[in-house]
């Protein structure tokens, strides 16, 4: 039986890579059956049910289709094995979470038993000691402290940078054929600039781009060590200039009273007096960099393409956007733009910026009644829920109205809509992420109008975070 998901419709969004013969292969990829087997026996007597899935192909695993099909791949396994299921991907065995409740079990944790350890394998040599990477209570401790530089006082002077960095980026982009992805990603960068370290970053800029680039696209390296010219390596050499490129600015940092996120970590305290470590800034100097530079790239650019291809949403949110005035707008202006928010609130739904979220067991435990032991990977999918038709009428369907007060789509479970995560872990830039995701909108519709052709239809390649693999090509109109 051919793959439910396997559309025409779908066939174009599926073809994720620009390799010749890439349909033919996918849908090969996509139709073939595996022979399910049981991940582990279950302990006797516990009344616990074995994880079902396969392990794909020797060695590889399902690497190809994890990276090929994305989306695709994920709606497949959900449909053909339920919201628990195992498979080998990455050179490692992983069950995969998907749907509200199997997501809620792992997210709420209340036995601490899923680590963030998970990420360690993928990212922990890029990104180590990043807040994301600490577990329970020197996490609590990061995370508190670090929550100093998220106070609305302090999100108020970020903004400040936004409004002026994303004016000046938006307002020079000429009339005619723009790739919106790569515009868009260097002018988050830039933002990241003025931002994180209110600086602008000059001639280290294309370097620093290169660094971020490397050390995101190192973690779903199919080789996992360093070889020249292989992923691995270029994420390793990435790090190591950002490291240097921090280390080398902390001092004039901390002796500083400037107001952007890097001396806010330099100077947090928490009530007793504790501060972080050179070490701990560095460290979390480069996961911040990270985490906030792709995840509102993607996020902008998701916007952007959904606006191109429903005009009317477009005029819509414009207008919203014209009576709220040229700018800088407030947090206060910034909250009540309250269409544009649905339409983000949309795109993130509809492309999770961060499409898995990895943990690993610390002990043996359960989810939904499946025996998973000690020290399993696991892998949540909030973009395959996020796309589940029986928690999102007409799923892959754009209608921002979905999040409205009347329809409130999004309140079906706790988890259907979890694009910054949930639990301990949720993202702490949430707040943050949405005002300059909306700042840079705002100034892009009030100085511009942008469209695509008719039967165009975007390509997410997935095999790092989602990004469009032509880049983007809009019409842009001032
Ligand atoms: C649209 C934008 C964003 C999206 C979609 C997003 C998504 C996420 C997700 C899914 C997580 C949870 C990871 C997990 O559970 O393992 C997370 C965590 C995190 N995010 Fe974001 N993020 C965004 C923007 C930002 C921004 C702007 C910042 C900082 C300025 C940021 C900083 C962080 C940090 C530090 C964590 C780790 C939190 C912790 O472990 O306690 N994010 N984000």
């Amino acid at each position: 039986m051919r793959w439910r998901y396997w559309t025409k419709q779908r066939r174009q969004a599926v073809t994720t890579t620009h390799v010749p013969g890439a349909t033919r292969f996918d849908e090969w990829l996509l139709n073939k059956s595996w022979r399910s087997s049981e991940l582990t026996n279950v302990p006797n007597g516990s009344g616990l049910k074995a994880v079902p899935g396969d392990g794909g192909i020797p060695l590889v695993g399902h690497s190809l289709e994890a990276l090929r099909l994305g989306l695709d791949f994920g709606l497949k396994r959900y449909e053909t094995y339920g919201p628990v299921s195992w498979m080998n991907a990455f050179g490692v065995r992983m069950v995969m979470v998907t749907g509200g409740d199997a997501t809620q079990v792992v997210m709420t944790n209340k036995d601490k038993v899923f680590s963030q350890k998970g990420w360690e394998y993928f990212i922990g040599p890029f990104f180590r000691r990043g807040l994301m990477l600490l577990d329970f209570d020197e996490h609590m401790f990061h995370r508190r402290l670090m929550q100093q530089a998220f106070t609305r006082q302090r999100l108020t002077g970020y903004l400040g940078h936004v409004a002026s960095a994303a004016a000046g980026g938006v307002k020079s982009w000429q009339p005619g054929k723009l790739l919106m992805y790569p515009a868009l990603k260097q002018l988050t960068l830039d933002i990241a600039g003025s931002v994180f370290m209110a600086a602008a970053l000059g001639k280290e800029k294309d370097a620093l781009n290169k660094a971020f680039v490397d050390t995101v696209r190192a973690g779903t390296s199919l080789i996992r060590f360093p070889v020249p010219g292989g992923r691995w390596n270029a994420g390793l050499r990435g790090r190591q200039v950002l490291e240097d490129f921090f280390r080398r600015t902390i001092p004039a940092k901390r002796a500083s009273d400037s107001d952007d996120l890097f001396a806010g970590l330099c100077h947090a305290r928490t009530d007793d007096g504790s501060a972080f470590s050179d070490d701990d800034v560095v460290n979390h100097m480069i996961f911040l960099m990270m985490a906030a530079h792709d995840t509102t790239t993607i996020t902008t650019t998701t916007a952007t393409y959904y606006l191109a291809k429903h005009p009317e949403w477009q005029d819509r949110v414009r207008e919203e956007c014209v009576k709220a005035g040229p700018g800088p707008l407030d947090i206060d202006a910034l909250e009540g733009l309250t269409n544009l928010e649905m339409v983000i609130k949309e795109s993130l739904r509809l492309v999770a910026p961060v499409p898995s979220l990895a943990r690993r067991t610390v002990r043996d435990t359960e989810i939904l009644g499946h025996y998973v032991p000690a020290n399993t990977m696991v892998s949540l999918t909030p973009w395959v829920t996020q796309m589940l038709p029986e928690l999102w009428p007409n799923p892959a369907r754009f209608d921002p109205e979905r999040f409205s007060s009347e329809r409130k789509e999004d309140k079906v479970h706790r988890y259907a809509w979890l694009p910054f995560g949930g639990g301990a872990h949720k993202c702490i830039g949430l707040h943050f992420g949405m005002l300059e995701v909306k700042t840079l909108l705002h100034q892009l519709l009030t100085h511009h109008q942008w469209s695509v052709p008719e039967d165009y239809e975007v390509r997410w390649d997935t095999t790092a975070l989602p990004a469009p693999s032509d880049g983007l090509p809009i019409a842009l109109k001032r």
